[in-house]
């Protein structure tokens, strides 16, 4: 059977130790943590959602927890909605446009204006419909560039397209792209990176990216999954050309959630899709024998929708209502900056070290350190109700959302696992063979 690649054990009712008995600070982190949080003029926004009490949640940049609005809003999508309104809801209730109005909301997260987002499917669909319009709309040529570190769905996916169409695949580092692009630019069809690394934390230059990427008259498609909702996103005024994302981790949208396509207004016309499915036609029921495509990004369009999880997403957006993603950047900064301090001060003694950049604008909204029991560890903490994740073989990450992680969990989170080390309370388990994903 398959499991979940999270290390962590679900913290249950009968767990002895709980995250609230944090052991003691340094009188110098404890005032720090207690100054930042009593200066956060967001703190009030953790009651937008239903964190379980007694854990410290720092796994949101994986799957982000229930905002309040979610239960009312799915027990009204399934009692009155479809139990009562029954299929009269597809107009009656906004179903059938739910793809696209969610995709605004969404939009107006990652700087998109209206109409050029839907929301719907997994990233992994996103990406493949992503890439092969990408490829259609630059025929003429021959390579498919992406970060060899990029999330593994995007890594297979750039083979699948590649062998789909005929491109081949180059992998460049980041750090490497003009180069790469100055050099053999006039070959690329499309760039394919991500502005955070899912490992490191890593935020790259999406400016420069895609300004070296345009300069090679190639296009730009960007997998925002690290970054939407954790940082303002300006693809409009970057002219990022395509951009996918998912709706589970800082949207919280819930488990499963509906990803989304954003595809720049200029390229719509043009966009042939490789899902030609019925709910992208200019005239669904029309029921027509051929595809026509819809006009604007409806054309993005594949099957039925997702609609529960769709009312659950957009439920979960609402979360983000009056809220300024430039102050959510800047106490997110201020979170991972402090738990860099507890983790230098309390865990590098102990073995551990920062993989994540020290620099604030080369940061993402989590911190990931080196430790050899890496997996023994997130088991251990999840047993004293802190949870957060594990990537093999040896990465621990500390995920932090400015609209609800306090400065006061990650120095509790950091002082457990600090106790935990140096009272050697967990099962030193090898890292896991394989390369680390
Ligand atoms: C960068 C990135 N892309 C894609 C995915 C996942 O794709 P999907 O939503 O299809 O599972 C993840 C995480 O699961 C990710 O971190
Ligand atoms: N999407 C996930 C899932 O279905 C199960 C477990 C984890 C995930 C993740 O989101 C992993 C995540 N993209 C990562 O950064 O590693």
């Amino acid at each position: 059977m398959t499991t979940a690649p999270t290390a962590q054990t679900a913290p249950t009712a009968q767990t002895a130790a709980t995250a609230q008995t944090a052991p003691t600070a340094p009188a110098a982190l404890r005032e720090s943590a207690a100054r930042l949080d009593g200066d956060d003029a967001l703190a009030p926004l953790r009651e937008r959602f239903l964190l379980p009490p007694g854990v410290i949640y720092l796994d949101g940049n994986s799957l982000g927890p229930l905002p309040a609005a979610v239960p009312p809003a799915l027990a009204d999508a399934v009692t009155r909605q479809w139990g009562t309104d029954l299929i009269g809801s597809w107009n009656g209730n906004g179903w059938w446009e739910a793809p696209l109005r969610v995709g605004d909301a969404i939009g107006a997260l990652i700087g998109a204006a209206p109409g050029q987002t839907v929301a719907g499917d997994s990233t992994s669909v996103q990406l493949f419909t992503a890439l092969s319009a990408a490829a259609a709309l630059r025929p003429d040529r021959s390579l498919l560039v992406t970060d060899p570190g990029h999330f593994p769905t995007d890594r297979y996916l750039a083979d699948a397209v590649a062998r789909h169409r005929g491109l081949a695949v180059r992998r460049v580092p980041p750090d490497r792209l003009p180069r790469f692009l100055a050099a053999e630019g006039d070959r690329v069809a499309v760039v394919s990176y991500s502005p955070v690394d899912f490992r490191t934390g890593e935020l790259y230059d999406m400016e420069a990216l895609t300004r070296a990427t345009h300069r090679a008259g190639a296009l730009a498609l960007w997998d925002l999954c690290h970054a939407a909702g954790a940082l303002p996103l300006r693809l409009d005024a970057l002219g990022v050309d395509l951009a996918v994302g998912c709706g589970y981790k800082f949207l919280s949208g819930g488990p499963g959630a509906p990803a989304y396509l954003y595809v720049a207004r200029r390229h719509q016309a043009s966009l042939e899709t490789p899902l030609t499915g019925w709910n992208g036609h200019a005239d669904p029921f029309g029921l027509g024998r051929e595809y026509v495509p819809a006009p604007g990004i409806s054309r993005a369009r594949i099957g039925t929708p997702p609609v529960l999880s769709l009312l659950a997403l957009e439920a979960a957006l609402g979360a983000f209502d009056g809220v300024d993603l430039a102050r959510v950047r800047a106490k997110s900064l201020s979170l991972t900056a402090f738990f860099l301090r507890c983790a230098e001060e309390l865990l590098t003694p102990l073995g551990f070290t920062s993989v994540t950049p020290a620099e604030p604008d080369r940061r993402g909204s989590h911190v990931a350190l080196r430790h050899p029991h890496a997996r023994g560890l997130a088991h251990a903490l999840a047993e004293r109700r802190v949870i957060v994740d594990m990537r093999a073989p040896d990465l621990l990450r500390f995920g932090v959302n400015a609209l609800y992680t306090t400065h006061h969990d990650l120095l509790a989170a950091a002082l457990h696992l600090r106790d935990i080390v140096r009272e050697g309370a967990y099962a030193p388990e090898p890292p896991a063979a394989g390369p680390v994903t």
